[in-house]
C-alpha cells in the first residue's frame, strides 16, 4: 500500500493527490491545465468546483469521470480507480446541454442507462416512475425533449443520471444555459433531490453565488495553470431557501469566496 491509499478514510468518496494535466495541443504546444491539485470529497457532500474560464474545472471533472487520464498524480473514486468507478457506474453525469435523444420520449431517455446496465426489465417501470416523481415530471413521461423547456430538459438529464442509483452525481455547469428564474428554481429542486437521495455531488460552475447557495464547500480554482487556491467552508444553515439569497450572511460568504481568488 502506498501513502495515499493509507490516508484515504472511509468517509472519503473522491480523493485527488497532486493531480496534474498537461494537454498536447495542435502544433506540439503543451497546455498546463492543472497542477498539483490535492483534496478529498466526503461521502454525501455537495462540493462546487468554482473558477473562471480556463482554470481547469471541466478537466478535473473529466478526470474524476475517467473521460481523460491525468498526466500526473492519483485519483480515487468510490474507493477504486476512476476506470473501475466508471465501469461499475458509480457516478451519473449531467452536462451543460442536456444531450437527450430527440427521438426518444422522456421515459425512454431515462430508461437508457437501465438498458445499458442490463437492469432487469420488470424493474424499469417502477424506477422510471420514481425518477420522474423525484424531478417533478410525472406528467411528462410521454413527451419528447423538443416539447420541454430547457429547465425541464435538465431535470430529465438529472433523472437519467440517477436512474441506476449511482453514489456520485457529477454536474458540469448544468444550469448555466438557463435564465435566472429557471436556474434558481432548479437550485431548489437540486437541493431537495440531494436531501432525498444522499448522493455525493460535484458541481462545476463559474457562478460564485450559485456555488455559495448550493454547496457544503467551495473549491476555488485559479488559472495558468489551474490550481486549487482555496477551499471555502459554507457555514450557511440548511435547508436553504430563496430568502437566504437576500441575507447579509449570504452576501458576506459570496464576498469571502470572491476574495479567495488568486491572480484572476
Ligand atoms: N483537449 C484539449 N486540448 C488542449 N487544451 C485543452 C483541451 N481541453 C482543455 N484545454 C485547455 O485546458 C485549460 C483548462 O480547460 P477547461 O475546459 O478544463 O477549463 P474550464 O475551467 O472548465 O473552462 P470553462 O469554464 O471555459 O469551461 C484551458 O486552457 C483549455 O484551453
Amino acid at each position: 500500500m502506498n501513502s495515499i491509499t493509507e490516508r484515504i478514510s472511509s468517509k472519503d468518496e473522491i480523493v485527488m493527490d497532486k493531480v496534474g494535466m498537461t494537454y498536447q495541443a495542435d502544433g506540439g504546444k503543451s497546455v498546463a491545465a492543472l497542477s498539483e491539485v490535492s483534496f478529498s470529497i466526503h461521502k454525501g457532500e455537495f462540493i462546487s468546483l468554482l473558477g473562471p474560464s480556463g482554470c481547469g474545472k471541466t478537466t478535473l471533472l473529466r478526470i474524476i469521470a475517467d473521460l481523460i487520464k491525468p498526466t500526473t498524480g492519483k485519483v480515487f473514486v468510490a474507493g477504486d480507480t476512476p476506470e473501475s468507478a466508471r465501469k461499475s457506474r458509480k457516478y451519473g453525469i449531467v452536462f451543460q446541454n442536456s444531450v437527450l435523444y430527440d427521438w426518444r420520449s422522456v421515459r425512454a431517455n431515462i430508461q437508457l442507462p437501465l438498458e445499458v446496465m442490463r437492469v432487469p426489465k420488470p424493474e424499469w417501470k417502477e424506477r422510471i416512475d420514481s425518477m420522474l416523481e423525484l424531478v417533478g415530471l410525472s406528467d411528462f413521461g410521454s413527451h419528447y425533449p423538443h416539447q420541454l423547456s430547457g429547465g425541464m430538459q435538465q431535470r430529465v438529464s438529472i433523472a437519467r443520471a440517477l436512474a441506476i442509483n449511482p453514489e456520485i452525481l457529477l454536474m458540469d455547469e448544468p444550469f448555466s444555459a438557463l435564465d435566472e428564474f429557471t436556474r434558481e428554481k432548479l437550485h431548489e429542486d437540486l437541493l431537495r433531490i440531494w436531501r432525498r437521495t444522499n448522493k455525493t455531488i460535484v458541481f462545476v460552475t463559474h457562478n460564485i453565488a450559485e456555488s455559495a447557495y448550493l454547496s457544503d464547500r467551495v473549491c476555488v480554482l485559479s488559472p495558468h495553470p489551474g490550481r486549487l487556491s482555496a477551499v471555502v467552508d459554507v457555514d450557511l444553515p440548511r435547508p436553504r431557501t430563496a430568502e437566504l439569497r437576500q441575507k447579509p450572511e449570504f452576501h458576506a460568504l459570496v464576498a469571502k469566496i470572491r476574495n479567495s481568488f488568486e491572480g484572476v
